[in-house]
């Protein structure tokens, strides 16, 4: 439930209006109690979704963080996707679930946004013996699939068709558990700005990294967790103003 605390939060700091939390019953007074901005709707199972659904129309979704691989959430995923139309933001078991239905990256919206650290890559595209097959088989398969790439690592690459941007912030400080579902908010919030997919990622990214790079010298790399991230982003945002 945690991931989905820290997206949620690290969505309304990156400037969206509205945030709601879609979570199992488990989850409603975890959320509510750790981040009251938030909205929260539940499934109707108390431990894991079985059944993502909900009478509004999102500006972007972030789907993935902290879901499990439970088989009632796999098939609530797939119906999910059969009728999403919504700029979406794939990341963690969402991305490991696809891997397990590979059939299903055709029911991805143009230009979704993935975002797989090493392992999470390497379950979508296969393993690879040399960095330049692995950029190959990425170029591939954002191509094959029209999707926007986010290479977790140091440093991270957003892949979209056969460009490659290469980001220059962050640092070891971002090694922690957390920094990821964080990042997802962080994109999500950008797509739901109006940001064209590749450029929220590549903002995202960005302004990810330098939180750390802002916040290390004040509080060590050790000390640095994924809540710092949100609490940094504030000058991340006025420090692209200089
Ligand atoms: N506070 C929380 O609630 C947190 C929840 N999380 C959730 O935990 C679930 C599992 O996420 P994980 O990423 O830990 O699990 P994964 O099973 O996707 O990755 C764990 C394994 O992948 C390998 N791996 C991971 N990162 C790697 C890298 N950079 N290079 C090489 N190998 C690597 C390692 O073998 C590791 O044991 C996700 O749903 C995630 O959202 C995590 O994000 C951590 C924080
Ligand atoms: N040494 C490092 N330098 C820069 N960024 C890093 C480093 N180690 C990890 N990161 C970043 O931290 C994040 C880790 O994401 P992820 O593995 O999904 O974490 P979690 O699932 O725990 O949220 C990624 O954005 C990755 O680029
Ligand atoms: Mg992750």
């Amino acid at each position: 439930m945690g991931s989905v605390c820290l997206s949620s939060k690290a969505a309304l700091k990156s400037g969206c209006g509205l945030v709601t939390a879609f979570v199992p019953k488990c989850g409603y007074e975890i959320v509510q109690i750790a981040f009251s901005e938030a909205m929260v709707l539940t499934d109707e199972n108390e431990k894991v979704l079985s059944n993502i659904n909900y009478n509004f129309e999102p500006d972007a979704i972030g789907i993935g963080m902290g879901i499990g691989q439970d088989v009632l959430t796999e098939k609530a995923f797939y119906h999910f996707l059969l009728n999403n139309k919504t700029n979406l933001v794939v990341d963690a078991d969402g991305l490991n679930i696809l891997s397990k239905n590979k059939k299903w990256f055709s029911l991805l919206p143009p230009k979704t946004i993935l975002t797989p650290h090493k392992k999470e890559l390497e379950r979508l595209i296969g393993t690879w013996q040399s960095e330049e097959e692995k950029l190959e088989k990425i170029i591939q398969f954002s191509l094959e699939h029209d999707l926007v790439v986010v290479v977790k690592g140091a440093p991270t690459l957003v892949i979209f068709h056969s460009e490659i941007y290469q980001n220059t912030t962050g640092n070891q400080a971002l090694a922690t558990a957390g920094s990821g579902d964080v990042l997802t908010g962080i994109i999500t919030s950008l797509l739901a700005q109006n940001y064209d997919p590749k450029n929220a990622a590549i903002l995202g990214v960005y302004l990810h990294g330098l939180t750390a790079d802002i916040a290390a010298p004040e509080m060590s790399h050790q000390a640095f967790v994924a809540s710092d991230i949100i609490g940094y982003l504030g000058k991340a945002f006025l420090s692209l103003e200089n």
